[in-house]
């Protein structure tokens, strides 16, 4: 058992070991029907959740002066990305998680960067964030989301707004569509969005719960993101296949959803019929008050 989860008391202790549940056999054959469905008759002999490289991904900061780690969660297959001004330390993190809380901050402590604000991208409905908790063990830090999420946090983000660490920032573009408080926030140069699950690689997020809306979310994605260059780079806060990041381009090209028409997303999104996120029913009012936090 994780630290985390042995420090906790016994209601949140129940709660956290509920959050473990899932098995490994289930988010294979999760992965295997999202393989199914993106590519049909398509099979692989690797399962891309289940290698052990993937809790690092490796990909760095091209940008002089950034640094950058994409992370993964293996429960929920969430992305988590650190960001860093290299020579003030100054850092932010992007929808942290709460099962990796102790990589993250072992992972912070190691760099030696000073984290400012953790942000979510919206409420999450498939895992707890760790912003609450990691608030507890870092002195100073601030939790930041959309103030259309209808949670709590110490910043409440709108269209325009800036998220500054050292001389760097991301903007804040509102995206709702998967729920009302999705945001995706751009580099100061436009050459990153964390789209959340706004924008997904080659998909998006499903929008039959959570104020969902494939109206809403096709007009976000088409008047926010897909108006950014080409060139930038797409970071998703999920990925089911081992896809770590994409580009505007590509995705304006050969996502099989939001290529469509308007009406024809629409049908598509409604007939998706995905079973529920096995948690939602926990990490969505734990979210709305940013995480399980009375520790
Ligand atoms: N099986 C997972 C949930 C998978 C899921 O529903 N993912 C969401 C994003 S997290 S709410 C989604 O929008 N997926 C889009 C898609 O097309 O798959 C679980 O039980 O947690």
């Amino acid at each position: 058992m994780c630290s985390v989860i042995s420090r906790v008391k016994p209601v949140q202790r129940a709660l956290a070991l509920t959050l473990r549940l899932g098995t490994s056999t289930e988010r294979s054959s999760y992965a295997a029907a999202e393989r199914r469905r993106f590519s049909p008759g398509v099979t692989t002999r690797v399962d891309p959740l289940l290698a052990p490289c993937r809790s690092y991904c490796s990909r760095m900061a091209l940008t002089e002066g950034l640094l950058f780690r994409q992370l993964f969660e293996k429960e929920s297959s969430t992305y988590t990305y650190l960001l860093a001004d290299t020579e003030t330390k100054e850092a932010i993190l992007v929808d942290p998680v709460l099962e990796t809380i102790d990589r993250d901050l072992k992972l912070i402590h190691e760099l030696g960067v000073n984290l400012k604000v953790a942000v979510n991208t919206h409420c999450h409905a498939d895992h707890i964030t760790s912003t609450g908790l990691m608030k507890k063990r870092l002195v100073g830090l601030k939790s930041a989301i959309s103030k259309y999420s209808g949670a709590t946090a110490d910043i409440l983000l709108s269209e325009g707004d800036k998220i500054t660490f050292g001389k760097h920032y991301l903007t804040v573009r509102e995206t709702p569509g998967h729920t009302d408080g999705c945001v995706t926030l751009v580099s100061w140069d436009q050459s990153m969005a964390f789209t959340g699950d706004a924008l997904l690689i080659r998909g998006c997020g499903r929008t039959d719960f959570q104020q969902g809306s494939p109206e809403k979310l096709y007009e976000s994605v088409h008047q926010k993101i897909f108006t950014l260059p080409d060139q930038c780079l797409v970071y998703p806060a999920h990925d089911y296949l081992g896809q770590t990041a994409s580009t505007v381009g590509e995705e304006r090209k050969f996502n099989p959803r939001l290529t469509k028409s308007l009406v024809e997303f629409a049908n598509i999104m409604n007939n998706l019929n995905l079973p529920k996120p096995k948690k939602i029913d926990i990490s969505v009012p734990a979210n709305l008050v940013c995480g399980v936090h009375e520790v």
